[in-house]
């Protein structure tokens, strides 16, 4: 499977996020993304979601020798500020989660297996979500993301909540989920980035580039990745 972007461009007004942007990410694998404050990293990822309306572009998912475009369904959206229903419970959520996709998803478990997948302690399931922390909050849409098991699975920011045991947990979770899948990652942690991705993208100039790896060692890729960076600047 790939995931095909087409010439996709987004302006806010006269400001130029996301210039004509062309790129194939290929199934199996994380894919860091990498950019400086106000890149468009986001941006880009609403667009991928249709949180937000694309001024031109297309986005296609190629598999077997066919090539459609991509639908809702495909993609799963973590997002850096973890938007949960508050009202309800960890359980009521999963519950109705659970009972709104019970067509699509495959092997529906027993609700509790999916807490202790989580490592959601039982006194914490049956708590209404406005009182969890914010890395709860965000296993929680971690889980449902992980549940609906979606071809392309965008993830923005979401270790930087977690305390260092449930990031260790998560990001062993996430090199698990990969296979079947394209998981693009953002993140501003260049070591977690090294750590966890099979390919480090740029956002740079509303463009998507790789920086290639070819023989440098962690410490020359490194400073590649942040010479370019810097030389993003201001605009
Ligand atoms: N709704 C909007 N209206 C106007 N401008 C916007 C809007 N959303 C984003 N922008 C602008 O688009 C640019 C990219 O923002 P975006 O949030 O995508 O960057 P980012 O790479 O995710 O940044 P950060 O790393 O700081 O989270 C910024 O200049 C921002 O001000």
């Amino acid at each position: 499977m790939r995931f095909e972007i087409e010439h996709l461009s987004k302006s806010f007004e006269k400001k130029e996020v996301l210039r004509d942007i062309n790129f194939v990410f290929e199934e199996g694998k994380i894919y860091g993304l990498l950019g400086r404050n106000g890149a468009g990293k986001t941006t880009l990822f609403n667009c991928l979601n249709r949180d937000i309306k694309m001024d031109s572009g297309n986005l296609f998912l190629e598999s077997c020798d066919t090539r459609r475009e991509v639908v809702p369904e495909d993609i799963g959206y973590v997002l850096s500020t973890p938007t949960v229903p508050e009202f309800l419970t960890g359980r009521e959520f999963l519950k109705f989660f659970l009972d709104i996709n019970e067509t699509s998803v495959k092997d529906i478990k027993p609700i509790d297996e999916y807490f202790e997948y989580m490592r959601i302690a039982p006194a914490d399931r049956d708590k209404l979500m406005k009182d969890y922390s914010h890395g709860m909050k965000n296993k929680m849409q971690m889980l449902v993301n992980i549940i609906a098991q979606p071809n392309i699975l965008l993830l923005d920011e979401p270790l930087t909540s977690l305390d260092v045991v449930v990031a260790e947990e998560m990001k062993q979770m996430l090199r698990t989920l990969k296979q079947g899948r394209i998981t693009i990652f953002s993140t501003h942690l260049l070591d977690l980035a090294l750590d966890l991705c099979d390919e480090i993208i740029l956002l740079s100039h509303g463009e998507l580039e790789v920086v290639e790896k070819s023989n440098l060692d962690s410490q020359n890729f490194k400073d590649r990745i942040i010479c370019a960076l810097q030389e993003e600047g201001y605009e």
